[in-house]
């Protein structure tokens, strides 16, 4: 058995009447590669920041490495943890150095080595001078990446990373993506509406309902049939499409 990383153990979140995670019990592997889908609403962020301390549980605990996220200051946390979300939220006026060596530098850590995260996340050396709004998206969500491990995190969260993309973009970088993950030995979440990109990219596929999660299966379980009813109204939708371009493919052939 690998080494654990994570482990949420009974973790409940309300937002006054909302139950938005529902005693959640889980543990992942270091060095997996972990998909969380659902619905929108199912609950999927809110599990993702009680990680990085952005959302403090309303009951139960979440362990790092075996150590409970809640004991210690949240700012050291977070440089152990790369988070990268939807809206991005590079600084607009700093340049793109200036943005992937953040972290380190407020934390008075050794400075970041700017080319070699460039080098990374495949991005040319000179648009190290850059600033944000001079990139196009795809260039500054992997800018976004960069940053979240400039710190040395091995744990990288992904919150809709890829959303605002255009599917070739995003084909592309979530293959990139899942390629550092493997390179570098990360244990990476990537929480997503598209069960076809969970499928593709990762490990473990688990799909939230109503804030609990109410399947846990591989890419080739959930591809056979298993995971349970609402896994498989998920997978329904990729294989639909595949079915439906073998067919265009056949009647345009015939
Ligand atoms: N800060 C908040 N205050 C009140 N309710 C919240 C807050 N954040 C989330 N919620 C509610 O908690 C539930 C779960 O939200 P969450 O954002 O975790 O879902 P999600 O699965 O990530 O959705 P999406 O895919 O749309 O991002 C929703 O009903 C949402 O409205």
């Amino acid at each position: 058995m690998p080494a654990e990383s994570l482990r949420f153990d009974a973790v409940t979140k309300r937002f006054g009447d909302t139950l938005a995670v529902d005693t959640v019990s889980l543990a992942i592997a270091k060095g997996s590669f972990v998909a969380l889908v659902g619905a929108s609403g199912s609950g999927k962020s809110t599990l993702l920041q009680t990680i990085n301390r952005l959302i403090e549980p309303s009951e139960g605990r979440v362990l790092l490495d075996g150590a409970d996220v809640a004991t210690g200051p949240a700012p050291a946390l977070r440089r152990r943890i790369g988070y990268v979300f939807q809206g991005i939220g590079l600084f607009p006026h700093m340049t793109v150095a200036e943005n992937i060596a953040i972290g380190p530098r407020i934390a008075g850590a050794p400075v970041a080595d700017v080319d070699a995260l460039l080098d990374l996340v495949a991005l040319p050396r000179d648009v190290a001078t850059r600033m944000p709004d001079a990139l196009s998206g795809g260039q500054r969500q992997r800018v976004a990446i960069a940053r979240a491990l400039a710190p040395g995190a091995k744990l990288l969260l992904l919150d809709e990373a890829f959303g605002a993309l255009d599917p070739v973009t995003r084909d592309t970088l979530g293959g990139e993506i899942r390629a550092l993950h493997d390179r570098l030995g990360l244990t990476t979440i990537l929480v997503t509406h598209d069960m076809a990109e969970a499928l593709l990219l990762a490990d473990r596929v688990l799909v939230m309902q109503a804030g609990r999660i109410v399947a846990d299966a591989t890419p080739g379980e959930l591809l056979n049939g298993g995971g349970g009813e609402a896994a498989q109204a998920l997978v329904a939708v990729p294989r639909h499409q595949a079915e439906r371009l073998r067919e265009i493919a056949r009647e345009r052939a015939a």
